[in-house]
């Protein structure tokens, strides 16, 4: 429903979004990730037609973006960063203006913003001037004009930016509940949002694709990844930290004391095979038990998102195909 090939923005000299192509199919949420200034936000004006590309190009529901604008907007919501203008207009009047924009009329527009208001629950504020309403509630207001006209495809930047845990609850239950039958972009700066909601992830950095994958392909990239933890509370010796090390099929060991307790990470040599990590955890916990060790938690790592995220987009590390002309 969502085609991007070879989509680029330069501003000047500068290189914003560098060539990047993906696709997005009905049932799929698309978690957008990368640091400030990767090209998150220009990416997602490029496919809502607010910028025209510099090359390359995007297709919503087999509309193009340039060529055929109106009809692919017709096609989809969008949630800009940060909230809606028209601050002095009530949620009310702002939501009727959109389905005038939208072409709604009569009783479709009724249950259109009837049901936009149910979904993001804001029938309290309805007739309070969007420029008094907190944060959360602006946010709301920019969302419920994105689904207004319920449309197959949805482009969300930073949905939950904003929100009290309560409504990035609410607003992830939302997305979840239209994601069947929709293709969904989001961008976050929230990477449990990714594991929270999104099927497949796909980082981008300096304007590049870097990694696109389901949030568990992603995470066990990690080094983490079936590695075990081990904390153990009380004085902790190095003998303690020999004795986990001698374990066999031990490739390191790292070890985190804090407060009273210390945390052990083993990497077991086959970092891919379950089964090491299974038979790993048994040796750890026989071990605990013959020293007599206070144990805390016992647990085999799926892997740690912050991690990859910052191996893939860190300068210095990053495996993008080449730089970007910065
Ligand atoms: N109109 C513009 N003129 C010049 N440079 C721009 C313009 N818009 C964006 N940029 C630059 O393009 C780069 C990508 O910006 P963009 O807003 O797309 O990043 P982002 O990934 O959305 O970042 P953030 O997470 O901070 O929102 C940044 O370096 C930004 O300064």
């Amino acid at each position: 429903m969502i085609a991007i090939e070879g989509l680029t923005k330069r501003f000047g000299p500068f290189t914003a979004v560098d060539g990047i192509s993906f696709s997005v199919s009905r049932g799929e949420v698309l978690g957008f990730l990368g640091p400030n200034g990767a090209g998150k936000s220009t990416t997602m004006k490029m496919i809502t037609g607010f910028l025209s590309p510099s090359a390359g190009r995007a297709s919503v529901c087999g509309h193009d973006v340039v060529t055929d604008q109106l009809a692919a907007q017709r096609m989809l919501g969008y949630l800009p960063e940060g909230a809606p203008a028209y601050g002095d207009m009530t949620p009310l009047a702002f939501l009727k203006f959109i389905a005038r924009v939208r072409a709604l009329k009569g009783a479709a527009a009724d249950s259109a913003i009837a049901n936009a208001v149910a979904a993001t629950e804001l029938q309290g504020v309805l007739e309070q001037p969007i420029d008094t309403l907190s944060k959360g509630f602006r946010r709301r207001v920019g969302l419920a004009q994105a689904i207004l006209h319920n449309p197959p495809v949805l482009i969300m930047d930073e949905p939950t930016d904003g929100l009290d845990p309560n409504q990035k609850h609410e607003v992830r239950k939302l997305i979840a509940r239209m994601a069947a039958d929709k293709a969904i972009i989001i961008s976050t700066h929230i990477l449990e949002e990714v594991d929270a909601i999104c099927t497949r992830a796909l980082i981008i950095d300096r304007g590049r694709v870097v990694a696109d994958g389901t949030p568990a392909e992603l995470i066990a990239r990690s080094r983490y990844h079936n590695a075990v933890s081990l904390t153990v509370g009380g004085q902790v010796t190095i003998a303690a930290a020999e004795a986990l090390k001698a374990l066999p099929g031990i490739a390191s060991i790292e070890i985190n004391p804090r407060g009273t307790e210390t945390t052990f990470t083993l990497f077991p040599m086959q970092q891919n095979a379950i089964s090491a990590e299974v038979k790993l955890i048994d040796a750890v916990a026989d071990l605990a038990r013959e020293k007599d060790w206070t144990v805390r938690a016992l647990y085999g790592e799926p892997g740690r998102l912050d991690e990859v995220f910052r191996k893939l987009t860190r300068s210095d590390t990053a495996d993008t195909p080449g730089k970007n002309a910065a």
